[in-house]
């Protein structure tokens, strides 16, 4: 099969969160298993360059309509380790992806518009005829609803779309100069509760409701969420619009990718280690402690790693910070964010615990220290309030640090309660609470932090079972693979 990747995230080039992972290791996997996968993205002034390998222009004339007019944009070529990425260099005053950062900005639906419709224009002048587009979240929502009303009649009737839905929060409502500026106009028509129009807000336009209603087929990052979208308020408004389409709707869990995150292997840790020799899991947590200056006592190390957003539990994960060193552990942080109220929050707290040799805060966006903590770390909170699959549990498990979390969302399907668990005791293999409020969480840590202290042997035998769990991409692989069969033109 042919597959064209639509995305505004990869790994590791433009990478904001989770979605950059997906769309790299899905596209590794379906590429490993012989099919043929091309990924198109914005060109961003603001990507890791030097992750990109041959980059070059093939083209400086894709004349792309919008607003009644055109854009020129430049296409550009590149390997990012190992995969086929064309991005697209738009040439006009509006500047779109030449703002220092990948989001954030006032006119973010009109850039993403753009960008979805300037895809459509070079697949249909590239002569690109893949069997499936595969559409992330909101930002692309728009091409399956292009390629439907416009492109299907000029000679792409044989494209099918999945879209893949990796944060229900963020949707893309906006107004209706989105229609005009990618020719799809007539607002009275899309204006309709069967199309785009958004559920609650009868003034605007929803691009996520769009790919779910345009789309062949629709995913979520994991089976729970996929049920709690439908039948809980996590569907943030759309839960009606996938009752409707219910027949299309289902969830996949995200793989990781196991080459890139592999303790045999990783290039960002000191020391190898894999499930039959842990010990070697120690010397990372020295390089952790010597890295961010913490002291070295006999303690074990308490993790966060991930964006700083309120979707993550921010309250909790101070709580977390604070519990921790109570029960004698060290804490450590690294995330960012785009809410400006939430990082100034957290600039205040690392200000606060400066002297405080037991915690470390490092406030900002860093790939190799992400490795070093999941490495060096022993147990990894993610207390988030939804979290629709949620990665870092996973890479906590595959690098050995036990995960506590609380049960929502892909969470559920990935950690076992090591203590509540009606799994199979090798299964087992964290700590689960359920409610978002502090007793919950400090209960789960207790006893995580208990077990590390009293009962090591079995604390251990807890890291051998999070680091066997299996969540690499072949399983999901093929669930995709199944979709993409299933809707595919034959
Ligand atoms: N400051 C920082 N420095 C270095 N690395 C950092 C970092 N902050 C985050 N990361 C990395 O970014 C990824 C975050 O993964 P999450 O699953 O938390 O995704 P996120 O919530 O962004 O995305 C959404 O999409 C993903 C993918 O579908 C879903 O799993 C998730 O539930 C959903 O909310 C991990 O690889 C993590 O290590």
């Amino acid at each position: 099969m042919f597959i064209v990747m639509v995305s505004s995230e990869l790994a590791p080039v433009a990478k904001v969160g989770g979605l950059a992972d997906v769309v790299f290791g899905l596209s590794r996997e379906l590429e490993i298993r012989g099919h043929a996968v091309e990924i198109v993205l914005p060109k961003y002034d603001c990507m890791w360059y030097d992750e990109i390998w041959g980059l070059h222009k093939i083209a400086d004339n894709l004349s792309v309509p919008w607003h009644g007019s055109s854009v020129n944009c430049s296409v550009w070529f590149g390997f990012v380790h190992g995969r086929k990425c064309f991005f697209i260099e738009p040439h006009s005053q509006d500047n779109f992806f030449q703002r220092g950062s990948f989001y954030g900005f006032h006119d973010d639906p009109m850039r993403f518009a753009f960008f979805s419709k300037a895809t459509m224009e070079f697949m249909l002048k590239f002569d690109k005829r893949p069997d499936i587009i595969h559409c992330h979240d909101w930002q692309t929502g728009l091409v399956p609803v292009l390629l439907y009303e416009i492109y299907a009649r000029l000679g792409m009737d044989r494209q099918r779309v999945v879209y893949t839905i990796h944060n229900f929060k963020h949707q893309g409502v906006t107004g209706e100069a989105v229609l005009w500026g990618t020719g799809l106009c007539r607002p009275e028509y899309f204006f309709h509760y069967d199309r785009l129009l958004d559920n609650f807000n009868h003034t605007a336009i929803n691009l996520m409701k769009g790919g779910i209603v345009y789309s062949n087929y629709v995913v979520t990052v994991s089976p729970h969420h996929s049920w709690e979208a439908r039948f809980t308020d996590q569907g943030y408004g759309l839960g009606q619009t996938l009752a409707i389409h219910h027949y299309k709707f289902g969830g996949i869990l995200n793989g990781v990718d196991y080459d890139l995150w592999n303790p045999e292997t990783d290039r960002f840790i000191p020391s190898h280690f894999n499930v039959w020799n842990v010990e070697g899991k120690y010397a990372n947590k020295d390089a952790l402690r010597e890295r961010l200056w913490l002291r070295k006592e006999f303690k074990p190390i308490v993790a966060y790693v991930g964006r700083l957003d309120a979707q993550k539990g921010v309250h909790l994960i101070q709580h977390a910070l604070f519990h921790a060193l109570e029960k004698g552990a060290q804490f450590v942080l690294l995330g960012t964010g785009g809410d400006r109220g939430i990082n100034n929050h957290f600039w205040h707290l690392k200000h606060y615990l400066n002297e405080n040799a037991d915690c470390h805060l490092e406030i900002g966006f860093n790939e190799q220290l992400a490795h070093l903590i999941y490495a060096g770390s022993d147990l990894m909170i993610v207390p988030s309030l939804f979290e629709p699959c949620g990665l870092t549990q996973m890479l906590a498990m595959r690098y050995g640090s036990v995960p506590v979390v609380r049960a929502v969302g892909g969470l559920v399907d990935t950690v076992f309660d090591r203590d509540h668990s009606d799994k199979p005791p090798e299964l087992r293999c964290g700590y689960v609470f359920h409610d978002a409020d502090f007793p919950a969480i400090e209960s789960a840590l207790s006893r995580s932090i208990g077990l590390w202290y009293n009962y090591p042997k079995e604390f251990r035998r807890l890291v051998t079972n999070a680091m066997a769990m299996d969540y690499s991409w072949a399983q999901s692989g093929t669930h995709y693979l199944n979709v993409y069969e299933q809707v595919r033109c034959k």
